[in-house]
C-alpha cells in the first residue's frame, strides 16, 4: 500500500527556480530521507505535498487527494518555518486541537510537554528556536496519523531533544507499523540510525527511492594493485587518487567498476563500503570524476 503517490508535481517559485515535474511513491511502513543541498527544493516539494501552494500536478495520501479534508486530516506536518503559530501560547493550541481535531491525543501530549520540558503558557515566539521546534512536534505527533511530513526536524534541537526525537519516531513506527515518515535533513547521522529509504533531490527534481543499506553495497573505496589507464572511465567511478601506494578509486557502482577492473586483469588489495558521511555528498555532488 502506498501512503503517498504524486505525479507530476511542477511549482514555479519566482524567475529562477521550478521544483519538479516530481513523481514518487511512499511506501506505508517506511522511512525515507529526503536529501538535497540547500535550494534544491525539499521545503517547496513538502509544501506542494501538504497541499499548501496550488499547482500542477496531484497528490494523494491514503488514496485521498490533497485537497479532500479526508487527506488533510491523514497527516501530521512540521514545516521548517511555523510563523502562524508564533502569536499564540501551546495551551492554546493545545486547546484548540483538544476541541477540534479528532485525532488528538492529549495523554501522547502531556507527554511530549513533560519530556520537552514544553511551558505552556508562554507564547511560542518567545520561546528559543529549538523550543518553538518541540513544541510544534508535539503537536502535530500528538495527533493520531499515519504519515508524518518533517521538515529538517532535528535542525535547532539540542542533543538531548535529538535523542528524544530519535526515540519518539522510532516508537511511533512500532505503535502503528503502517506508518510513513517523510523527513528532510543535512544530518547523515540521522540518516543512517532512522531511514530504509534515501531521495536525492538536486536543482527540484528527485531521483528514484534507493534503499539505504544497497548504498553500503554499491559505494566503494577499492585499493588497486596497481595502477590502470584510463580507469577514471571505468563505470562508476567517482574519484581516482594516484597519489600514494596502492592507487585508490571510489566508485558508486561497485560491481561494475570490479567487473571493468577484471576484465583487464587488474588485482584488489582490498574494499570497503562508503560511510553515508561520504556517499551522501558524493550523491548530492554535480561533479564529474575527481582526480586527487
Ligand atoms: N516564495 C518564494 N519566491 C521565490 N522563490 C522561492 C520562494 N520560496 C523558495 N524559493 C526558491 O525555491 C528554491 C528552493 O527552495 P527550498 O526552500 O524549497 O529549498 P530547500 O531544499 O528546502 O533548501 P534548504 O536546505 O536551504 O532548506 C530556492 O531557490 C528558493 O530561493
Amino acid at each position: 500500500m502506498q501512503t503517498l503517490t504524486c505525479e507530476n508535481i511542477v511549482r514555479k517559485m519566482g524567475d529562477d527556480f521550478t521544483l519538479g515535474p516530481i513523481n514518487l511513491e511512499i511506501p506505508a511502513g517506511t522511512i525515507t530521507a529526503l536529501i538535497g543541498n540547500n535550494g534544491a527544493g525539499k521545503t517547496t516539494l513538502f509544501e506542494a505535498w501538504s497541499g499548501d501552494y496550488p499547482g500542477e500536478g496531484e497528490t494523494n495520501i491514503l488514496g485521498y487527494n490533497i485537497h479532500d479534508v479526508k487527506a488533510k486530516a491523514a497527516f501530521s506536518y512540521v514545516p521548517q518555518t511555523f510563523p502562524e503559530v508564533l502569536p499564540f501560547r501551546l495551551q492554546q493550541l493545545r486547546d484548540l486541537h483538544a476541541a477540534h481535531d479528532d485525532s488528538w491525543q492529549e495523554d501522547r501530549f502531556q507527554a511530549f510537554v513533560r519530556e520537552f520540558k514544553l511551558p505552556l503558557r508562554k507564547r511560542i515566539s518567545k520561546l528559543s528556536v529549538g523550543m518553538q521546534r518541540k513544541a510544534v512536534i508535539a503537536l502535530q505527533i500528538s495527533r493520531d496519523t499515519s504519515f508524518l511530513l518533517l521538515d529538517e526536524p532535528f535542525a535547532g534541537l539540542d542533543m538531548e531533544g535529538q535523542t528524544q526525537l530519535e526515540k519518539i519516531l522510532i516508537r511511533k513506527m512500532e505503535e502503528d507499523p503502517d506508518c510513513s515518515i517523510v523527513f528532510a535533513t543535512h544530518i547523515a547521522d540521522e540518516v543512517q540510525r532512522l531511514a530504509d529509504y534515501i531521495v536525492i533531490m538536486k536543482h527540484g527534481k528527485t531521483r528514484e527511492a534507493i534503499e539505504k543499506d544497497i548504498l553500503a553495497q554499491q559505494f566503494k573505496r577499492i585499493w588497486l594493485a596497481n595502477s590502470v589507464t584510463g580507469v577514471e572511465e571505468a563505470p562508476g567511478i567517482q574519484e581516482v587518487s594516484v597519489e600514494g601506494t596502492p592507487p585508490q578509486i571510489l566508485t558508486s557502482d561497485a560491481e561494475a567498476t570490479e567487473e571493468w577492473l577484471a576484465d583487464r586483469g587488474v588485482q584488489i588489495m582490498k574494499r570497503e563500503s562508503l560511510s553515508l558521511h561520504e556517499s551522501l555528498p558524493l550523491m548530492l555532488s554535480d561533479e564529474e570524476t575527481r582526480e586527487v
